[in-house]
């Protein structure tokens, strides 16, 4: 897909300045020009897809549409392995009305409750999810999914990173995610992830 190498001008389009710093960084090296979604003025689209690769494509073909600009977007969450993998796609509505990712942490900690789930690392495993969609003028969408395996913790840790990181300890840490710096984090999170998947499927 070399066709793809020149890059001039992309949208990043989405509306979580987290998620926003970190694709940023990671595209920083390619050195192309970024505009995000608010820049522009796009509202966010309604998240109606049942996967995370629906929800990016759906986020990616509504940037790429309105601004006639190539699209980034991105489709994340946490699925819980002892909760039957919620909240998954729906990892922001857990977070509740205000978007408050305490809100969405302490749900996790009642819905183990509720279950009896052993406070061990193994009995709370967890897996990050992020898709990332590439939509080109000409609607075609490239798509990656990177994910991150790890044990959810209580109390949370740390105050950097994003969401539900501060609750989150990837495998074979010490640390959680909220604990990481940025470069640390993007090094080996679902996100970077994905996104060295779609640097070898479009720039390469
Ligand atoms: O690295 C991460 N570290 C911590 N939490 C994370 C991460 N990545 C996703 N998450 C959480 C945040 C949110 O609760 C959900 C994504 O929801 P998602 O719909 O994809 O994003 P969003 O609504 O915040 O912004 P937008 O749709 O405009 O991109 O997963
Ligand atoms: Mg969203």
């Amino acid at each position: 897909m070399a066709r793809h190498f020149s890059l001039p001008k992309l949208v990043v389009a989405t509306h979580n300045r987290g998620k926003a710093g970190e694709i940023r960084a990671m595209l920083h090296p390619f050195g192309v020009e970024i505009v995000s979604a608010g820049e522009l003025g796009l509202s966010a689209p309604e998240e109606t897809g049942t996967t995370f690769e629906e929800n990016a494509t759906l986020k990616a073909l509504a940037a790429v549409q309105a601004s006639g600009l190539p699209a980034l977007a991105d489709d994340s969450g946490l699925s819980v392995h002892a909760l039957g993998g919620q909240p998954g796609v729906y990892t922001a509505d857990w977070e509740g009305p205000t978007r408050d990712p305490m809100v969405g942490m302490k749900r996790i900690q009642e819905e183990f409750a509720k279950r009896r789930v052993a406070d061990t690392e193994t009995a709370r495993t967890a897996t990050f999810h992020c898709v990332l969609a590439l939509a080109w003028p000409d609607q075609h969408v490239e798509l990656v999914h990177g994910t991150l395996d790890g044990t959810i913790i209580w109390p949370p840790r740390g105050l950097g990173g994003h969401g539900y990181d501060p609750c989150f300890q990837p495998v074979g840490m010490k640390r959680t995610t909220a604990q990481m710096t940025d470069d640390e984090k993007n090094a080996i999170s679902h996100r970077g992830r994905a996104f060295k998947m779609l640097v070898e499927a479009c720039f390469r």
